[in-house]
């Protein structure tokens, strides 16, 4: 059978997405399309999926024939549309975040908890990266128990309506989701600090910054977020431990030696650093998705990463002071 796939919002990740499922991947069908700007629906169905119908409606495609759901539209809207895909009894991927707010995500997993089974995956792509999947092993075999882990997730540039908090919601996300698996920990407390600001950065945000997170287990964590970089899509993670050091690989790339220079080339596009990733998550949903069930990180993962953010967006706030993350008991769907 092939899963019908109906996709909200068609704009960079909605359209990847789309050509993954119809192109790439076996199973599926991307057969509905919605986006408040149709013309990007368009122009996804143009070159991507030219028999999908397009819904002015997100509501409406969700309570269409669809079989599965992807929430590929902004951040604030996703609460929204995951509910209604829960309330239709639909398996939904959600693209991180899986809500803008804490309270957010805890009424998604509310609402998951009632129907008794999993129906949400959320788009925390890099627990599939190889050179994450390595790093978690080497934590196991190589490095002895973390004591450490020094990061940094740097973007070229961002537009002007990336605004400071964002660098959390958006960015730094990922960070805190890959981390916490990584170490399978949770945190307790988050500090933000802000060097010189880069001359890059608009009126309303201040970049870089370095967030410093640490965990139950004592392991303290800093990330620089720097999403003005300029030089390239950037995303490093070393984690000390108690044995040895382990290190995410760089993308593999040819080396070049000229003028008396040995050079690397360095990506520029988020799309391209995590491009087998975005393949194996989809494919895991989609395969979940068959059994009418979700697969890979949980709502609860979405609900604690929203937690850690709403504590590191007030520690933006406070200017260096910690400030404390408190989670509830594990409900018992997502052990
Ligand atoms: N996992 C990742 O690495 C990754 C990468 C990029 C984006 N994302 C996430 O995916 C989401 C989309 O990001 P993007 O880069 O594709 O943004 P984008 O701006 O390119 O596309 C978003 C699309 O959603 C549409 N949209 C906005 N509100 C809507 C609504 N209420 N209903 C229907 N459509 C709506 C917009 O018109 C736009 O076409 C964000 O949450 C972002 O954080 C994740
Ligand atoms: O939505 C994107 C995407 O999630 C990228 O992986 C991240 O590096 C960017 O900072 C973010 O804006």
């Amino acid at each position: 059978m092939t899963l019908k796939i109906g996709v909200i919002g068609t704009g960079a990740i909605g359209q990847d997405h789309t050509r993954r499922i119809n192109q790439v991947l076996a199973g599926a069908k991307v057969t509905a399309l919605n986006d408040v700007n149709r013309a990007n629906a368009e122009s996804c169905q143009r070159d991507y999926a030219p028999d999908a119908q397009i819904f002015d409606d997100a509501h409406a495609l969700i309570a269409s024939d669809v079989d599965a759901v992807l929430v590929c539209s902004w951040g604030q809207t996703h609460e929204e549309y995951v509910l209604a895909a829960i309330a239709a009894g639909k398996p939904c991927f959600c693209e991180k975040p899986l809500a803008t707010t804490a309270e957010g995500a805890r009424r998604i997993i509310a609402a998951e908890q009632a129907v008794g089974k999993r129906l949400v995956q959320v788009g925390f792509m890099r627990r599939y990266d190889p050179g994450y999947v390595a790093l978690k092993k080497a934590v196991k075999d190589v490095t002895g128990a973390p004591l450490m882990i020094h990061a940094a997730h740097r973007n070229p540039r961002v537009g002007e309506n990336y605004v400071t908090p964002m660098a959390i919601h958006d960015t730094l996300i990922h960070e805190i989701d890959v981390l916490r698996w990584l170490l399978d920990d949770d945190y307790v407390s988050a500090q933000v600090f802000f060097p010189r600001k880069s001359p890059r950065a608009h009126e309303k945000l201040r970049d870089p910054q370095i967030v410093v997170l640490e965990t139950a287990k004592g392991v303290v964590i800093d990330v620089e977020v720097f999403v003005n970089c300029h030089y390239g899509y950037d995303i490093q993670c070393e984690i000390v431990g108690e044995d040895g050091i382990a290190k995410l690989p760089e993308p593999m790339a040819i080396q070049t030696r000229s003028g008396a220079v040995l050079g690397q080339q360095i990506l520029t596009d988020w799309k391209d650093r995590f491009i087998d990733s975005y393949d194996y998550e989809l494919a895991d949903f989609l395969k979940a998705a068959a059994r009418g069930t979700a697969a890979g990180p949980t709502a609860w993962d979405g609900y604690v990463a929203a937690v850690t953010a709403d504590a590191c967006v007030a520690a933006q706030e406070s200017e260096g002071t910690p400030v404390k993350i408190d989670l509830p008991a594990r409900p018992a769907l997502y052990d």
